[in-house]
């Protein structure tokens, strides 16, 4: 595929919708409640000590389950849908998405000069013994840098991501804050530091980058409306 046809493809994912405020607080509600059941399943799955009958047994309503979801579904992905309101969402974001439970789910809170985020990662997000895998909290930096630009409205895709993990984050309460540190054209700076009750246990540092597919039409969408 050239480079040409892939830039239209991702422009593409990029939809348009009409949706009344009501029924999308409607279907955001549906979402929300679908993951959570699931998370708790994935949560229920990795600790469970039941015995073999009572693993096919679930399996059997899990099977039925899926069968149901499946019934009718989004091609290959979520993507990002804009609302004729103003609003964008992107429901299937493997860290927010509030219709996805891989996503822990983040909730961010945007202040001027920063964002945070308070999330309790559980047993499924174990990598050492009893602590939050590398790679989950390289994740969550991410997302919380990633956010950051876009609050300061210099939003960008991950061009680079640099993390120091000073001490095991041990599995539980965590709190994010993330800023942009400097901004240089089309490059926004991001800065984060991640803390537990045994204070801080990483930093990161990180250059978001407005992808040249991107610029125009799709940054003054991005730019100009609030989302989830
Ligand atoms: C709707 C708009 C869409 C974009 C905005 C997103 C909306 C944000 C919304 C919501 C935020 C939510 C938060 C999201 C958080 C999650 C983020 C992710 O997980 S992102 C997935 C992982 N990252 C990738 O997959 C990137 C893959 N790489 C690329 O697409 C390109 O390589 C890209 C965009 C990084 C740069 O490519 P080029 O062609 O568009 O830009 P060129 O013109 O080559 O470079 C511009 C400047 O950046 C430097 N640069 C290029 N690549 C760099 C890199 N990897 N690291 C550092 N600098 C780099 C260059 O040297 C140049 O600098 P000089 O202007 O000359 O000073």
């Amino acid at each position: 595929m050239s480079t040409e046809e892939r830039d239209r493809q991702q422009r593409g994912v990029y939809a348009e919708e009409d949706i009344p405020a009501g029924e999308l607080a409607r279907m955001a509600e549906v979402a929300r409640e679908l993951a959570d059941d699931v998370r708790a399943l994935v949560q229920a799955t990795v600790l469970t000590d039941v015995a073999d009958d009572r693993i096919a047994r679930a399996r059997e309503l899990i099977g039925q389950a899926t069968e149901i979801l499946g019934e009718e579904h989004h091609e290959r992905s979520f993507g990002t849908r804009f609302n004729s309101d103003g609003t964008h969402r992107s429901w299937g974001n493997a860290l927010t998405g509030i219709r996805n439970p891989i996503a822990p789910p983040l909730r961010f809170e945007c202040f001027p000069d920063k964002v945070t985020v308070d999330v309790d990662l559980g047993g499924a997000y174990e990598g050492p013994a009893g602590l939050v895998h590398g790679g989950i909290i390289a994740a969550v930096f991410d997302q919380a840098l990633g956010h950051a630009t876009e609050s300061a409205k210099v939003p960008g895709m991950t061009g680079t991501l640099s993390i120091r993990y000073r001490q095991g984050t041990r599995l539980g309460k965590i709190h994010v804050e993330a800023w942009v540190d400097r901004v240089e054209g089309v490059k926004a700076f991001a800065k984060g530091e991640l803390s537990t009750d045994d204070g801080l246990c990483a930093e990161a540092e990180g250059v978001f980058i407005m992808p040249k597919w991107a610029r125009g039409e799709i940054q003054e969408k991005v730019l100009g409306r609030v989302g989830d």
